[in-house]
């Protein structure tokens, strides 16, 4: 579904994304994992075309993306901090991404919208309150919303669940289930790997910009012997780190 061919991103001289390549399908829920600045947003943002790639290629349904925009109505984005005209309403934002989309679409597809998010988390009740005057976590619910609003085959979510509380955090993680079951690709990043144990197919684990493993959560359970996330990863780079003390 999306495939990425030896992506390389430098700011100066920082290599953020050494020479990258990863293939993802449909049913995935793969986790994007790796320490702080070791390249997952950038990694993210080159997919949908926010961050412009020094080399390589990404592909989106055998079609190259680059220069292009429309492949871009098939990926669900929420971003890590979403940013809206501070004195819009929520439902004007809501109202001004249905006129986005509406424009050049089919009857058929500008019909379908899914709400169930926007209700479960009780948005009506605050649709007349401005983005300014929103908590983080409610401008968290507000992205969210939007990434799921228009049904489409790939979910990129970036850190989904910081600053929700924990009852929010559950109807995401529910919906995001819910659409993995339906068989749409989905990609996540976060640092609360406790979020990602019930969802993930697959962990991709980025290290200053290098792929370090993209393997099925089942092969890293296999080898670490453990079960959580979590802890499996924890066993994988402290065994990275006692190899690399050997080595030194
Ligand atoms: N626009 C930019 N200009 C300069 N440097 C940047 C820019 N965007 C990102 N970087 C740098 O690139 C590196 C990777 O950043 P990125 O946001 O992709 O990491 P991350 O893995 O998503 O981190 P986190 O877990 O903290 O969200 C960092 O060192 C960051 O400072």
């Amino acid at each position: 579904m999306i495939t990425v061919t030896k992506l390389e991103k430098s700011y100066g001289r920082l290599k953020v994304l050494q020479p990258l390549s990863a293939t993802f399908q449909a049913e995935q829920a793969v986790s994007l994992i790796g320490p702080n600045g070791s390249g997952k947003t950038t990694f993210i943002k080159s997919i949908l075309g926010l961050v412009v790639p020094d080399a390589g290629e990404i592909s989106f349904l055998g079609e190259p993306i680059r220069g292009g925009w429309q492949y871009r109505r098939d990926i669900g984005y929420m971003p890590q901090i979403g940013r809206y005209p501070d004195n819009m309403k929520i439902r004007q934002v809501f109202a001004m991404m249905k006129d986005l989309r509406g424009t050049n679409q089919s009857p058929a597809q500008s019909n379908y919208l899914d709400e169930e998010l926007i209700r479960a988390f009780g948005l009506p009740a605050l649709f007349d309150k401005t983005m300014q005057s929103l908590s983080g976590g409610t401008r968290q619910k507000v992205s969210a919303c939007l990434a799921f609003l228009f049904d489409p085959k790939v979910l990129i979510l970036d850190e989904p669940t910081a600053g929700l509380d924990p009852l929010a955090s559950e109807i995401l993680k529910d919906k995001i289930l819910k659409e993995k079951a339906k068989g749409k690709l989905i990609l996540i990043t976060s640092h609360v790997l406790s979020d990602l144990d019930e969802l993930t197919t697959d962990v991709m684990y980025l290290q200053d910009g290098q792929l370090q493993f993209f393997k099925p959560v089942e092969w890293l359970q296999d080898i670490t012997g453990e079960v959580k996330l979590g802890r499996a990863i924890a066993s994988i780079m402290s065994n990275e780190r006692k190899s690399e003390r050997v080595n030194e």
